[in-house]
Order: structure tokens, then sequence, then C-alpha cells
């Protein structure tokens, strides 16, 4: 066997895979979100989801939405995974990294987003596009010169066993 195998995985497939499996982790009922920071040259920087703060219990802290006492809101209280992913990284700067996310970024995240120096988003649910965070988002983004593209699944199962 003197030639390279077929079938592996492409580095969009392999960073998305990450972020989804980092989504997995999420404790959030309704939607569970991953992001994997990757350097130009593919290299993991640095991953995150969807929780609460560092100390904010997740069985004390509300899960729940539309609660007719806002103090009651997750919204209040959720780290967005992008805006984790960011703060996880602790090697220096993310200047010209690409963020894989499992759901489009929202304004406050892009604001991070840029202000950290990310080039590229691949996101692959644009679920909330209509949302003025969603629609804002893409307007500081497009003005900041952050590309953006949805990642095109390849249909490919991936599992693996030894
Ligand atoms: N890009 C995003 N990254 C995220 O981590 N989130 C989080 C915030 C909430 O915990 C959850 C959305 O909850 P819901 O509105 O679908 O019940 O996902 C939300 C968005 C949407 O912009
Ligand atoms: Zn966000």
């Amino acid at each position: 066997m003197s030639e390279k195998r077929k079938g592996y995985i492409t580095w969009d497939e392999y960073f998305m895979g990450v972020a989804k499996l980092s989504a997995m982790r999420s404790k959030d009922p309704s939607t569970q979100v991953g992001a994997c920071i990757v350097s130009e040259d593919n290299k993991i920087l640095s991953m995150g989801y969807n929780g609460f703060p560092k100390g904010c219990s997740d069985d004390e802290f509300p899960w729940g939405k539309g609660d007719p006492d806002d103090y009651n809101d997750k919204y209040l209280y959720v780290t967005h995974s992008e805006l984790n992913a960011i703060l996880n990284y602790r090697g220096g700067s993310l200047e010209g990294s690409k963020l894989y996310v499992t759901l489009f970024p929202c304004n406050e995240c892009a604001k991070a987003i840029i202000q950290a120096g990310i080039r590229t988003i691949i996101y692959e649910s644009d679920k909330y596009a209509d949302t003025p965070a969603t629609r804002a988002s893409k307007r500081m983004l497009n003005a900041a010169g952050v590309r953006y593209y949805q990642y095109s699944p390849t249909g490919r199962k991936i599992e693996y066993y030894v």
C-alpha cells in the first residue's frame, strides 16, 4: 500500500466537528452552540460552548426564557459559545484566526470577534437570521471586513472506531 488513504475528513469537517462536540457540553435545554477557533495554519487555539460563567451553578441559575420576571431569564446570564472560546484563549493574540461556530454569531459576539482580530467565520445554522441581533451582527462584520460563509456538509457521517 503506497498511496494515502482516501475518505479522510476535510479541515472544515474537522473543525466544525470539534465545534459540534463542544456544543454537546451545553446545558441549555433549547439551543446548544459550540465554537472552535483555529489559526491561519489550521491549528486549534480554543473552544467554547454556551453556558453560565464560572461559579454560577447550572443547577441554581435559570435555564428558562420568557419568564415574566426578566431577572429569571437565561439571557441575562448565559455566555455565548463564541465569547467563551475567545475568553478561554490564554495564548496571546487571535489576530488573523478563523472561528467555526454552529450558529451565526449575535451582535455582542460580533463586537468581540472583530476586536479580537478574528478574520473569518464559518457557521452552520443561521436560524436567527431575521432577528435584529443577527442583522446588526452582519452589519458590523461587513463593515469590519470579517469574511463569513456557511459550512456545507459533505453528507459524510463522522464516526470513528479503531
Ligand atoms: N450565536 C449564538 N451563540 C450562542 O451561544 N447562543 C446561545 C445563547 C443561548 O444560550 C442559546 C440560544 O437560546 P434560544 O434563544 O434558542 O433559546 O444559545 C446564541 C447565539 C445566537 O446568536
Ligand atoms: Zn453571541
